[in-house]
C-alpha cells in the first residue's frame, strides 16, 4: 500500500445503535482498492482526542440516552475536534453524531444536550413525534443522488457556512421545511441516514478518502486512488 489513513471511530463503543461500524468496514475496503492502508481506533469517554493522530472521524448514531452522556464528555474534546475540523480535518458524523457537532440537541424530554457547535447548526424537538423512513436526496454540485433511512425526533437547521448534503425528493431530511438533509462544512460531511450510509453511497465514502488522502499528501499524484469506481460499479 502507498499511502496509509487512520480513522478515529469516535464514542464508538456507545453511538452505535444502527452498526454504524458498517462505515468504517466501507472506508476501509475502499481505501484498499485504492491503494490505502486504513485503520481505526475506538475514542470514547475520558480519552482524548488527539487531532494530528487521526485523518478521518467517524462519529456514529445513537439514543438520547447515550447522546446525553457523550454530551459531558465531549466538551472536553471541543477544542481539539474543532480545531481538526478547521485544519481541513474529515468526518462524518451520523444522526446523533451530527446534532453533537451543532450547539445543540433537544432530546424527546425536553432536555437539552449542549453540543460542541463545532458547526453552526441546532437541533429543536419535535412533538411526540418522529421522521421515519426511506428517504432519497440529491446533491446539487454534484448531481449524485443518495438513498437512505432516516429515523429522528430532532429537527436540525443549519447555519453559518453550511451547504446541505443535499436536496430531498423523498422523506422529511433536516426538519421536514425547508427540504435540506444532511450538511457539509469543509471536509465534515453529516446526515440523517441511518448506520452504513457509506454502503449505500460510497461516492460518499470516496469523497472522504480523497478529501483525506489530499490533505496527508498534498504533493502526491493521486490519479490512481480518484480513478476507483464507485456507485453502480462498486
Ligand atoms: N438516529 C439517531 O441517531 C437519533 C438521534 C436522536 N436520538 C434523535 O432521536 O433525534
Amino acid at each position: 500500500m502507498t499511502y496509509s489513513l487512520k480513522v478515529c471511530h469516535l464514542y464508538g463503543d456507545l453511538m452505535n445503535t444502527y452498526g454504524d461500524l458498517g462505515n468504517i468496514l466501507v472506508l476501509k475496503y475502499l481505501a484498499n482498492k485504492m491503494g490505502v492502508a486504513l485503520t481505526s481506533e475506538v475514542i470514547s469517554l475520558d480519552q482524548d482526542f488527539k487531532p494530528d493522530q487521526f485523518d478521518i472521524v467517524v462519529f456514529g448514531g445513537g439514543q438520547d440516552f447515550e447522546q446525553s452522556i457523550i454530551s459531558k464528555d465531549i466538551q472536553k474534546k471541543k477544542k481539539a475536534l474543532t480545531d481538526f475540523i478547521e485544519d481541513g480535518g474529515s468526518v462524518v458524523a451520523i444522526c446523533g453524531g451530527y446534532q453533537l457537532l451543532g450547539h445543540y440537541y433537544i432530546g424527546a424530554n425536553g432536555e437539552k444536550l449542549m453540543g460542541i457547535g463545532a458547526l453552526d447548526h441546532h437541533t429543536d424537538k419535535q412533538k411526540n413525534h418522529r421522521f421515519i423512513g426511506d428517504i432519497v436526496i440529491e446533491n446539487e454540485e454534484t448531481g449524485e443522488k443518495y438513498h437512505g433511512f432516516e429515523n429522528h425526533q430532532g429537527i436540525t437547521f443549519l447555519g453559518k457556512g453550511e451547504r446541505p448534503l443535499g436536496k430531498v425528493l423523498k422523506g422529511h431530511g433536516n426538519n421536514g421545511r425547508d427540504q435540506t438533509e444532511g450538511a457539509i462544512y469543509k471536509n465534515v460531511y453529516c446526515t440523517y441516514f441511518h448506520g452504513p450510509v457509506l454502503a449505500r453511497n460510497n461516492q460518499i465514502a470516496k469523497h472522504v478518502l480523497m478529501n483525506a488522502l489530499r490533505r496527508k499528501y498534498p504533493d502526491a499524484d493521486l490519479s490512481q486512488a480518484e480513478k476507483v469506481k464507485v456507485g453502480s460499479t462498486f
